[in-house]
């Protein structure tokens, strides 16, 4: 069969996008992990899939899968990229579009600029609900690894999250204790590993060595964890610029029981297909 799809990105975290709306395809780990090898297949950090809703209330289903073919909870530059993929493609014609994810629900809104706004929801604190190995909830956990005793802030924006106050990313080991942390037996679920260096209270940079994939140009979801942590570390107001790699996020969150608004671009690459 000849599956089309979407190559987008949001700040150069790259996607695959398809329709499972209007096309039919199986999708298994082994055909994604080919999809996602950037030599021999298409090449994308994660493939974003979209599809009918199962709830009636709800404009479609956002399924999100990392280049190891994993299927995650929640990719927030993909929602942006989701919201400007459907309206191309005139599956729909609203600018305030609600998805089921894996997490639940979440809206995302079509600014007049053409920046995409997305409510990411209330993240979540509890290591249990994280999920992260802490017998109660604090703004800072220690952590045993090879290099010895480090500290940092864990949340959950439907996927896991660890968080580092670094003082400087350019020299900050992401692709090393990144690597070790992401596979950590603390993180039952594995975990995306952030690297924050403060800049004022209201800017940081930002680099993420992301589950499933490894370093990438952005991770929206990591960029809303690193300002909850930021915050509940009080080091952070409630509205961040976060610099990561590929170009800056807005990130908004008015503190615990709230939801985290993430605001960005989206950007489509090229149209394409591929026989499978
Ligand atoms: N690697 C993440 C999923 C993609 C998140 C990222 N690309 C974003 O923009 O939020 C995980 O395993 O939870």
């Amino acid at each position: 069969m000849l599956l089309r799809f979407t190559k987008m990105h949001g700040l150069g975290n790259d996607f695959m996008v398809v329709d499972l709306v209007t096309q039919h395809c199986k999708l298994n780990e082994d055909l994604i992990r080919s999809l996602a090898d950037r030599h021999r297949g298409i090449g994308f950090d994660q493939l974003l899939v979209v599809e009918p809703p199962s709830q009636p209330n709800n404009d479609f289903k956002y399924r999100i899968y990392n280049a190891d073919g994993g299927e995650v909870e929640q990719c927030g530059n993909g929602a942006r990229c989701f919201a400007r993929f459907v309206l191309d493609k005139k599956l729909t014609t609203k600018n305030h579009i609600k998805v089921e994810t894996l997490s639940g629900d979440i809206e995302l809104i079509v600014e007049a600029d053409g920046n995409i706004t997305v409510d990411m929801g209330i993240p979540k604190l509890a290591p249990s609900r994280i999920p992260f190995n802490a017998p109660q909830q604090q703004a800072t956990y220690k952590v045993q690894t090879v290099g010895g005793e480090i500290e940092l802030g864990a949340a959950s924006m439907g996927n896991p999250h660890a968080v580092l106050v670094v003082d400087s990313i350019n020299n900050a080991p992401v692709n090393t204790l990144g690597a070790e942390l992401e596979s950590h037996p603390d993180f039952p679920q594995r975990v995306n590993v952030g690297f924050m260096e403060v800049l004022s209270r209201q800017e940081i940079n930002l680099r993420v060595f992301e589950r499933g994939v490894g370093e990438t140009q952005a991770c929206g979801t990591g960029a809303c964890a690193a300002v909850v942590v930021g915050c509940i570390q009080g080091l952070l107001d409630e509205q961040v610029t976060v610099n990561l790699p590929g170009g800056s996020l807005t990130i908004q969150w008015q503190g615990e029981g709230h939801s985290v608004k993430m605001t960005g671009p989206a950007c489509r690459v090229f149209e394409g297909q591929i026989r499978l």
